[in-house]
This record gives C-alpha cells, sequence and structure tokens, in this order.
C-alpha cells in the first residue's frame, strides 16, 4: 500500500530540504522566508544624521519613559521639555499654569522647543499640547523627526492616574477632558513623520518597536529621497 500524498502537495524530501520545485519548472525554488533583520541602534544613529527624534502625543502615552529609554539605545542626549521649562523659570507647570495661565506657558514652550531642536542630535520628548503649534510644528518638520506615540484612551487614563501634575485634567471628569483632546489633537498629530502604537507592555519592548519604526522610515527616505511618510 502506498502512502497517500500530503494534502499540500509538498512530499517529505521537499518539506525537509526547504526547497520546492516549481509546477513546470526543473528549478528549486526555497521555501524558506528570511526573517527581516532587526536595525541596530548604531545603524538608525547614523541614518538620523543631525535630525532630533522628537516624540509627541497625548499625556500619559510614555513620550517622557520612551523617549528617555531610546536616547539611552541612540547612545543621544536625551531632554524632556517640561522638564526643560521647569528649569528655566524655576516653576513646577501646574504653577506655571496656576501664575502665569495656559498662553504664557505656550509661548514659553515653544521657545524652549525651537532651542532644543537647533542644540543637535537628541531625543525630545514633548509636552502633549506642543505639537498642536503650527509654529512648533514648522520647527519640528525642519529639524526633527517626529513620532507620534498612540495609545488609547483607557490606558492614557490608567497612566495618568498616578501623577496630580496635569494642570489640563484638573477636572471633575478628566476622562471626559482626554476623550476631548483626543478628537481635537488626534488629526494634527496624525501629521507626525511616523505613529508607534503603544500599548500595556514593557517600556524595553516599546522602545525597540519605536527603534525599529524609525529605522524603516530612515530607511525609507534615504531609498527614495521622499520627504517623509505618515502611517
Ligand atoms: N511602557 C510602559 N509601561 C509601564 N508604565 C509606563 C510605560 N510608559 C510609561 N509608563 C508610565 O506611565 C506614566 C506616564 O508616562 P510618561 O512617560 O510620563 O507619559 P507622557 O510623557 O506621554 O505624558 C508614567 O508614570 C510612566 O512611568
Ligand atoms: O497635553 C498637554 O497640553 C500637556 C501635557 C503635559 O505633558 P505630558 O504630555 O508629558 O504629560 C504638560 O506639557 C502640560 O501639563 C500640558
Ligand atoms: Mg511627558
Amino acid at each position: 500500500m502506498s502512502i497517500p500524498p500530503r494534502k499540500d502537495g509538498i512530499d517529505d524530501e521537499s518539506r525537509e530540504s526547504g526547497c520546492l520545485e516549481r509546477p513546470g519548472s526543473h528549478r528549486p525554488v526555497r521555501a524558506v522566508t528570511l526573517a527581516a533583520v532587526p536595525h541596530s541602534a548604531t545603524d538608525v544613529r547614523a541614518l538620523l544624521g543631525r535630525k532630533v527624534v522628537v516624540f509627541v502625543g497625548l499625556m500619559g502615552a510614555g513620550k517622557t519613559a520612551i523617549g528617555r529609554k531610546l536616547a539611552q539605545l541612540l547612545d543621544l542626549p536625551f531632554v524632556d521639555s517640561d522638564h526643560e521649562i521647569e528649569t528655566v523659570s524655576r516653576m513646577t507647570i501646574p504653577e506655571l499654569f496656576e501664575r502665569y495661565g495656559e498662553p504664557e506657558f505656550r509661548a514659553l514652550e515653544q521657545r524652549v522647543i525651537e532651542r532644543l531642536l537647533r542644540e543637535g542630535p537628541r531625543v525630545v520628548s514633548t509636552g502633549g499640547g506642543a505639537f498642536m503649534n503650527p509654529h512648533t510644528r514648522e520647527a519640528i518638520a525642519s529639524f526633527g523627526v517626529s513620532i507620534w506615540l498612540k495609545a488609547d484612551l483607557d490606558l492614557l487614563m490608567e497612566r495618568v492616574a498616578k501623577k496630580q501634575n496635569r494642570p489640563l485634567l484638573k477636572n471633575a471628569d478628566p476622562r471626559a477632558v482626554m476623550a476631548k483632546l483626543m478628537a481635537d489633537r488626534y488629526p494634527v498629530y496624525a501629521q507626525a513623520d511616523l505613529t508607534v502604537e503603544t500599548r500595556d507592555a514593557r517600556r524595553e519592548t516599546i522602545t525597540e518597536e519605536t527603534l525599529q519604526a524609525l529605522a524603516s522610515h530612515l530607511q525609507g527616505r534615504a531609498g527614495s529621497g521622499s520627504a517623509g511618510e505618515t502611517q
């Protein structure tokens, strides 16, 4: 009794050798797919050249946390624009909002980010409202590669609940405020050069995924000479 052929039509010898024969041809074709080789941080650093990596996105997305880790991987300086604002003003963000109001905070934020962008290659994590300013967006487009770190509402709310340092959320219904900010800001964040979806995963995992997304983006630019992409 002969062994019935397998349903997929591939004989055992071909399966073991990883070679298939195309119907009507005698040239063996490799049936194995090479996994994409991850890019090293050194490659990405070289591809970046003088560009600044800029994180944008809503409060709680992890811009500060992931930006810091990515800077370590790339061996670049890390600056968080909110921390820089606090240093130059010698006030906390809530104090600035309270004493001078949001418009003053936004003006200072614009000046600080423009300076940081001119100071050479680095990773900059911005505060959630910074990218809404058209001048800041323009400066980021000239000097940087922008990454929108995108998260869902539940994750954002879980993360921001840990600290009471975000004046916009000092409200009876912070979830409704965040939902409104999502509706207002997402079309603008979508103008970033690339989007990285984040989730409840280890910082190291999200940072590595960000590195690979950045590599693909920069390689695309290097290869095609195109201005950029939005995912
Ligand atoms: N991948 C992650 N896993 C667990 N906690 C995270 C992660 N990313 C950020 N966090 C935490 O969530 C909170 C908000 O992150 P943060 O980086 O400050 O966000 P953003 O700067 O976008 O507002 C912080 O307490 C931070 O430690
Ligand atoms: O979304 C915003 O407008 C803000 C986000 C905050 O930064 P994070 O996004 O780092 O929390 C901080 O800049 C300020 O409270 C205003
Ligand atoms: Mg932050």
